[in-house]
């Protein structure tokens, strides 16, 4: 098969004059642990930025009142969690129903990776119907169980950074590194997945077609970047946008928000909360 190198961008998502938030999609995040609300949070608000009609994110009940107080906008759904604060296996049942009516899901960042978010996360991978993200922890979860990863159970967008990437192909960042293209290529074609190697120049493949990002800058290299593009991914998958055309108009439209607000604020002054800030300041630039 001949690899396809796509360089334009996708098209964004229609917004029809007549239209309302039920238009535009409902977004499930699953994220959080104690200690990691703002990765919850982060998630929320890239979704909210990337247009979505209703973000709803579940977390561990004890983080409820933390994460809602974070950003009024998004919707909250708590979760059962264990002694650890970490998600409990019943909550897998309490997220396939939260999935009813939901256009996509995105789950991982600060989820940890205790044995039963490890349950919920693999059961979910293989069994959902629902369009899904994988980030962070997930990404954890899943590398402990590489069996599954060819048995995607519906359409599946991976987010690994080097580190994850690393993991979950039981390799190292040095070799990743080295064969950054080549790698996700050929995970992508081989598990069926749209995988989006992160970093400077993200590489975005569905194992077909492969896309290089140029925007963005080390003003990006601050803790809950990549949750911001968790969210944003998974609210371009809830309007609709197939796996691989959600994933590169996001890590290009997050890249964008990354160089627009270091224009204003500098590299060593960026944070991940800004970087939702000005996504629409990205999205004006398209
Ligand atoms: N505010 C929050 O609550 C935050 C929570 N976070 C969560 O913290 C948990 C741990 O995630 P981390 O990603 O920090 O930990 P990891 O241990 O998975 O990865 C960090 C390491 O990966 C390597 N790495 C990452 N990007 C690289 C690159 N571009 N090139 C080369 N090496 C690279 C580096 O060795 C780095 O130290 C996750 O659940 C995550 O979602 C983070 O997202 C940060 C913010
Ligand atoms: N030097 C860089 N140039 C461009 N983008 C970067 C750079 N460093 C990090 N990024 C981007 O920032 C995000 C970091 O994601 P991730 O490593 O998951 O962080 P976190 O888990 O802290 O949210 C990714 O989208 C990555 O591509
Ligand atoms: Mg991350």
């Amino acid at each position: 098969m001949t690899l396809q190198r796509v360089t334009t961008i996708a098209k964004p998502p229609r917004r029809p004059a007549e239209s309302h938030k039920g238009t535009f999609g409902r977004v499930l995040i699953v994220a959080g642990s104690p200690g990691m609300s703002g990765a919850a949070a982060l998630a929320g608000l890239g979704a909210l930025r990337g247009g979505a009609g209703l973000v709803y994110i579940a977390t561990p009940k004890s983080l409820l009142p933390i994460v809602g107080a974070i950003e009024p906008s998004y919707l909250t759904l708590p979760l059962s969690d264990g002694d650890d604060g970490q998600l409990a296996t019943s909550a897998l049942a309490e997220i396939e129903a939260a999935m009813e009516g939901k256009n996509a899901c995105g789950i991982g960042p600060g989820l940890g990776a205790s044995p039963s978010v490890q349950k919920v996360v693999t059961t979910l991978y293989r069994t959902a119907k629902l369009p899904m993200l994988f980030d962070a922890d997930a990404l954890n979860c899943l590398s402990k169980e590489r069996e599954i990863l060819s048995s995607p159970g519906g359409p599946r967008i991976l987010t690994p950074h080097p580190g994850e990437f690393a993991r979950l192909i039981d390799s190292d960042i040095k070799t990743v590194q080295a064969n950054r293209e080549k790698l996700a290529i050929e995970f992508a074609a081989e598990n069926k997945v749209v995988l989006v190697l992160k970093g400077h120049a993200t590489v975005v493949t569905d194992g077909e077609r492969v896309y290089t990002n140029t925007t963005g800058n080390s003003g990006m290299a601050t803790g809950g970047t990549g949750d911001v593009l968790t969210g944003l991914t998974t609210a371009l998958l809830a309007q609709q946008m197939p796996t691989f055309e959600a994933a590169q108009l996001a890590v290009f439209l997050h890249g964008r928000a990354g160089d627009l607000a270091a224009e204003e604020l500098s590299e060593p002054g960026l944070i991940a909360s800004d970087l939702a800030r000005f996504l629409g300041k990205a999205w004006l630039s398209l």
